[in-house]
C-alpha cells in the first residue's frame, strides 16, 4: 500500500483553523482508535487522485465492541430529558456553524463537491430551504472563498439544519390518551427510544446524511454507531469530534471507518440483536441485501435507496424556470444525488427551446477541480462513476439518442489528468429501450424524452421501480397538482429542481425503499410507542 500523508499533513494542506478536528482514526466510546487488525485503507481526492490520508479498516471485531459501547451508554441517555437532548443538539448546531469552513474543506477534499456558479442558478439554490445560508449568512457568495468551499459550506449548514430542527422535535415526542371501551380503564401512549442505530452513510453528502440520521437519534435518545462511506470518512469523524466537545456523553455517537470490510460490517449490524434499527442512505441492492440479512433480528429499517428522477416540462412551462430547476436538481453535486433529475420528459412543442436554455445556463459554468478557483462544475466519485455516464451516453446513442450538446472545452490538461471528470452533456430522444431510462446516471447527463399529452407524461413519468423524488414544470397549477398527485414517488416539486429540507419528509415507494427522514415524521422512526393500560376501579 501506497503511504499517505499523516493527519498532521493533510490538515495543513487544507489549511484549516482548527486541525485538532480532524482524525483518522475511529471514535468507540469517546477514544480514537485504530482498528483492531491494525489495516488501515487509504483515502483519495477525487479531483486530483492525490492521497489525502489514511483511516482505519473497521472490521467485526470492532463494530462488536463499538455496538457494546453504544448499547452501554443507551442504559443511561434514554433516561436523560428530552430538553437535555435539545440542548446538546443546539450546542452541536452551533459548533458545527463555528466550524463550517474548516468541515466544508475536508468535505471538498473527500468528495470534490462541485459548485454551480452562475449567478441565477446561485439564486435559485440560495432560496431553496436546502441550505440555509439566506440567515446563516446573508452574503455567502462574495465571501472571498473558492466556489468549491462555497459549495461545501452549503452542505455544513444542509447538515446542521437536521441538526437544528431535531433540537427542537426533541421535545415534542407527544404521546397520546385514547378513550377506552372498558369504563375501568384508561389508555395512553409513551414514545420511547428504540435503542442502538446503525446509520449507514453515503459518499455524496457525507456529512448531510450523517446528521439527518444523528440528529434524529439524539433527540429520540438512542444510541447510533455511524458508518461513513469509505471514500469520505473525513467530515463524519469530524462530526465525531464536535459531539465530544458538545458535551454528547461519550457512546452516544460512534463512528467507525471502513472501506473493503463494509460488507461485513453491515452484516454485522444486520445480525447482531443489540443493534434494533438500521438506517441506510444507499443503493436499492445494498437495501435489499440488508432487509434479508436481518430478517432473523426482524430489525426495524429506514432505507433511503435509489432514485430515477422524472422531470416533466410541460407546453407552457416558464422555460427559464424550468431550465434552472433541471439545472440545480441535475448539476447539484455533479449529478450524485438520489433526488437528481434522470428522465427528462418535456413537451415535444418545446424542446429544442429548453435545449437551448439550459446550454447557455450550463456552457456558462466552469468544470474543474478543486485547485481551480473558477470551477463550478467538479469531478465525479471514482472512475467507475466517470464509465457509467459514458456508458449510459453510449448505449443511448447506439440506440439512437443525439447528443445535442455537450460541454464546449476537452477536458485534458494536467488539471484533469487524474480526477474524475466527465463533460456536462445533453441528449434527446431518450426511449425506454436505453439504460439511462431504466437506472439513475449518476452524473452531469440531462437526458430528453419528449411526449405530447399530459397523459403520456404521467405514464412514462411512473414507468419505474423506484420513486423517490419527481419534478413537474407547468404554470397551469391544476396540471400540477393532477400530476403530483398522480406520480408514484415519495417527493415531488412543482416548478422547483430541490425537494431537500430539514422540515420536509424524504423518502420513496416502491424500491426506493420505506421510512421518512427529516421533518415531524423523522424522528419516529427512532422511537417505539408503547401503550399503556391502567385499571383505575
Ligand atoms: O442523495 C441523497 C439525499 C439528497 C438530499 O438530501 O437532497
Amino acid at each position: 500500500m501506497p503511504s499517505a500523508p499523516s493527519v498532521q499533513e493533510f490538515a495543513k494542506s487544507l489549511g484549516l483553523k482548527d486541525p485538532s478536528l480532524l482524525h483518522n482514526q475511529s471514535l468507540i466510546g469517546g477514544k480514537w482508535v485504530d482498528a483492531k487488525s491494525g489495516r488501515r485503507f487509504i483515502v483519495e481526492d477525487p479531483s486530483t487522485g492525490k492521497l489525502l490520508c489514511d483511516a482505519p479498516e473497521m472490521d467485526v471485531e470492532d463494530a462488536d465492541e463499538a455496538i457494546a459501547v453504544a448499547l452501554k451508554a443507551f442504559d443511561s441517555f434514554r433516561k436523560t430529558t428530552h430538553r437535555a437532548r435539545a440542548r446538546m443538539l443546539r450546542k452541536l448546531n452551533d459548533l458545527m456553524i463555528e466550524n463550517r469552513e474548516d468541515i466544508a474543506k475536508v468535505i471538498i477534499a473527500e468528495n470534490g463537491k462541485p459548485l454551480w456558479q452562475s449567478q441565477e442558478l446561485i439564486n435559485v439554490w440560495r432560496h431553496t430551504t436546502a441550505c440555509n445560508l439566506s440567515f446563516r449568512d446573508p452574503s455567502p457568495f462574495i465571501l472571498p472563498l473558492t466556489p468549491q468551499v462555497a459549495e461545501g459550506l452549503a452542505e455544513v449548514d444542509y447538515a446542521a439544519t437536521f441538526i437544528e430542527w431535531f433540537s427542537g422535535e426533541a421535545e415534542r415526542t407527544y404521546g397520546a390518551t385514547i378513550p377506552a371501551s372498558n369504563p375501568a380503564n384508561r389508555i395512553i401512549t409513551i414514545k420511547q427510544p428504540i435503542g442502538v442505530v446503525a446509520a449507514l452513510c453515503p459518499w455524496n453528502l457525507p456529512i448531510a446524511m450523517a446528521t439527518r440520521k444523528v440528529g434524529a437519534a439524539i433527540a429520540a435518545g438512542c444510541t447510533t454507531v455511524v458508518k461513513p462511506a469509505g471514500e469520505t470518512p473525513y467530515s463524519t469523524l469530524m462530526l465525531g469530534e464536535l459531539v465530544s466537545r458538545a458535551g454528547i456523553p461519550d457512546g452516544v455517537v460512534n463512528v467507525l471507518s471502513s472501506l473493503e470490510t463494509t460488507p461485513r460490517l453491515g452484516e454485522k449490524f444486520c445480525v447482531d440483536p443489540r443493534v434494533k434499527k438500521i438506517s441506510l442512505t444507499g443503493s436499492t441492492r445494498v437495501g435489499k441485501l440488508l432487509v434479508k440479512q436481518s430478517a432473523d433480528t426482524l430489525k426495524k429499517l429506514s432505507l433511503e435507496l435509489g432514485g430515477n428522477a422524472p422531470v416533466i416540462v410541460y407546453e407552457d412551462a416558464d422555460l427559464e424556470k424550468a431550465a434552472k430547476g433541471i439545472l440545480v436538481s441535475k448539476l447539484r453535486n455533479g449529478g450524485q444525488t438520489c433526488v437528481s433529475a434522470n428522465r427528462i420528459l418535456v413537451h415535444r412543442n418545446i424542446a429544442d427551446a429548453l435545449v437551448k436554455v439550459m446550454a447557455g445556463m450550463i456552457g456558462s459554468m466552469v468544470v474543474g477541480g478543486g485547485s481551480d478557483p473558477k470551477a463550478n462544475i467538479g469531478p465525479l466519485i471514482s472512475s467507475r462513476a466517470v464509465d457509467k455516464v459514458k456508458h449510459h451516453v453510449e448505449d443511448a446513442i447506439s440506440g439512437g439518442a443525439k447528443v445535442v450538446w455537450q460541454y464546449p472545452s476537452p477536458l485534458t490538461g494536467p488539471q484533469f489528468s487524474k480526477g474524475y471528470f466527465y463533460p456536462p452533456t445533453i441528449v434527446t430522444g431518450v426511449n425506454q429501450s436505453m439504460q439511462v431510462w431504466g437506472e439513475e446516471t449518476f452524473g452531469p447527463l440531462a437526458a430528453i424524452t419528449l411526449f405530447d399529452s399530459e397523459q403520456e407524461a404521467v405514464k412514462l413519468a411512473n414507468e419505474s421501480k423506484v420513486g423517490l423524488g419527481a419534478y413537474v414544470f407547468t404554470k397551469d397549477m391544476s396540471k400540477a397538482m393532477r400530476t403530483a398527485e398522480e406520480i408514484q414517488t415519495g417527493m415531488v416539486g412543482i416548478n422547483t429542481g430541490m425537494l431537500s429540507a430539514s422540515e420536509s419528509p424524504f423518502g420513496g415507494v416502491n424500491e426506493s425503499g420505506y421510512g421518512k427522514e427529516g421533518s415531524f415524521m423523522g424522528i419516529e422512526e427512532y422511537l417505539i410507542t408503547k401503550a399503556i393500560t391502567m385499571d383505575v376501579s
